[in-house]
């Protein structure tokens, strides 16, 4: 395939790395300095887009895929506020999104462990439950987009929790949650690569189950291998389509 990067920092040139290796070509690359490049008609050259760029310029480079009807992967985090007014937007006109929070394996299978556990404590009203996520400190967002969907597997499966709320730490603004809301807590600390836990505490002991990245490569591979999975599909998807 012939792949435009829009976003070529830590994960696109991994990315790029990927795909060469599979045998596919980089027709177009943007970063800060060329993103007036990002026009219909460079993208015409491409099969497909992926963005791994920043929450700030995510939106217009969706639109100027939608624009060019060229299929865009975003692994962009931090504009899921959007996400309606995209899923609507993509379906109107025709086009072909697939977006993540997280492309590595490991992240999917915990999305579903999550879940699970949290549908069994329902039945164990004694364990507070509690999101925790790491990153590196250039991260832009907080909380982490695999922190907001571990979070809604939690909301969506367990009765006593109705929303979360985030705590980024060292910030000195604390957050004191209602019985009902699922605390989020952020930590920044230099090269982290994402690590995510799930904590159930009660008077006697506690349960955990936790993911830690190793590096970007599982993250990278998996969008490589999501705008295959893309070729020729329309509409709008997420990787839990490609899991299911
Ligand atoms: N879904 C997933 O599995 C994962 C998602 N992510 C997410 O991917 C995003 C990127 O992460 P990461 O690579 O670490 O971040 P980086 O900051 O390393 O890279 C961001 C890139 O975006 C470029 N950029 C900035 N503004 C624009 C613009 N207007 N148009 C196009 N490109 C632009 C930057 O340009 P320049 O190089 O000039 O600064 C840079 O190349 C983040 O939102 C992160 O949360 C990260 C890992 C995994
Ligand atoms: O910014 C990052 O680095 C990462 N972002 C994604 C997120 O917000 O969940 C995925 C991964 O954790 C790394």
């Amino acid at each position: 395939m012939k792949i435009a990067l829009l976003g070529y920092g830590k994960m696109g040139q991994i990315i790029e790395k990927f795909a060469l290796e599979r045998g596919h070509e980089i027709v177009l690359k943007i970063f800060i300095d060329n993103q007036d490049e990002l026009t219909r008609q460079n993208l015409k050259a491409a099969d497909v887009a992926i963005d791994f760029s920043t929450p700030d310029s995510v939106l217009n480079n969706i639109y100027t895929c939608f624009d060019a009807n060229v299929p865009i992967v975003v692994g962009t985090t931090g504009w899921y506020g959007k996400l309606q007014e995209v899923k609507n937007e993509c379906n109107n006109s025709n086009n072909t999104l697939l977006y993540g929070s997280n492309f590595s394996i490991g992240v999917n299978l915990f999305f579903k462990l999550n879940q699970t556990l949290a549908k069994l404590m329902n039945s164990y009203p004694a364990y507070e439950v509690q999101v925790e996520e790491i990153h590196h400190t250039q991260k832009l967002d907080a909380p982490s987009g695999t922190a907001i969907t571990i979070a809604e597997g939690i909301v969506d499966n367990l009765d006593r929790k109705t929303e979360w709320l985030n705590e980024v730490v060292g910030t000195n603004v604390e957050m004191f949650p209602k019985a009902d809301q699922l605390l989020i807590e952020s930590h920044r600390i230099e090269n982290i690569p994402g690590t995510h836990t799930v904590i159930y505490s009660s008077e006697v002991d506690e349960i955990e189950i936790k993911h830690t990245a190793h590096s970007r490569a599982g993250f990278a591979l998996g969008a490589v291998v999501a705008a295959e999975w893309l070729e020729n599909k329309k509409g709008f998807f997420s990787i839990t389509d490609i899991f299911e």
